[in-house]
């Protein structure tokens, strides 16, 4: 009989604490995490690189067909470094400008279609946590645990804020918060794979809630689901 990988979807808008959520959840399960949006930063830096623009479906498909990628797990400050053509970009795909290039490219279905596979790799026993837009709903759909979690524009662009100063970016809290709401507009009334709760997942709303209590909640929701299975 095979042996079944438990999965655990953890989708969201930009800046809903997606990533912080999931790195916690994969280290108090001892599961294997996937950062699915770290996947299309690196795909739209590598377009960056190459001066494709961002609706040039042909070539940013052959480009997510062949993208030189690797993540790897580092020993000295646990920080898995995201590694494309051989250079350390695990800092400069979190910029703003590849946030939003990767959102445009992230609306061609041909493209979508030629990152599937790669993502659908990460799941391994343990288990999987996977981060993302379309986790629940496309990618992992026969998820055990399915989680949408969110939090108003305002918040989300003062978190943002706060993330890229600290990191030493230069930031600016209007344009955050246009950019957060035109980066929802389109990864929500995109064609295919938008960003929406799957029917069978559990809504949350952090706004007023702290990282502890996210967590706190969903880890609950998430044993309660894996002990019917
Ligand atoms: N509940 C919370 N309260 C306060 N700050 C939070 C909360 N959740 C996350 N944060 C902070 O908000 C920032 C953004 O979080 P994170 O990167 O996890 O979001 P994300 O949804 O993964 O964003 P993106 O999809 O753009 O990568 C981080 O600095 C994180 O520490
Ligand atoms: N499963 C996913 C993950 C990401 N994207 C797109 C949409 C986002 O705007 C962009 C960057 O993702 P982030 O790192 O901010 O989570 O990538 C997507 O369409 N589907």
């Amino acid at each position: 009989m095979a042996t079944h990988t438990p999965v655990i979807t953890i989708d969201g808008p930009s800046g809903s604490g997606k990533g912080t959520i999931s790195r916690l959840l994969a280290e108090k399960l001892g599961w294997h995490l996937l950062d699915s949006g770290a996947i299309y930063r690196v795909l739209a830096l590598a377009a960056l690189h190459h001066d494709f623009s961002a609706d040039d479906e042909e070539s940013l498909v052959a480009l997510a067909a062949n993208l030189d990628v690797k993540f790897e797990a580092e020993e000295d400050d646990g920080i898995t470094h995201i590694i494309l053509e051989g250079e350390d970009v695990t800092l400069t795909i979190r910029t703003e400008q590849v946030g939003n290039m990767a959102s445009k490219i992230a609306a061609l279905p041909r493209v979508r279609e030629a990152l599937l596979r790669r993502q659908r790799g990460f799941k391994e026993l343990p288990g999987l946590v996977a981060d993302g837009r379309d986790m629940g709903t496309v990618v992992f759909t026969d998820a055990d645990a399915k989680v949408f979690l969110t939090a108003s524009a305002e918040e989300r662009a003062q978190r943002r804020y706060k993330q890229l100063l600290e990191k030493g970016f230069d930031a600016n809290i209007d344009q955050l918060i246009t950019e957060i709401e035109e980066r929802d507009e389109r990864d929500t009334n995109r064609s295919v794979a938008p960003l929406k709760p799957a029917d069978d997942a559990l809504y949350v709303d952090s706004t007023d809630l702290s990282i502890d209590q996210v967590l706190e909640e969903i880890l609950t929701f998430a044993h309660s689901k894996l002990s019917k299975d």
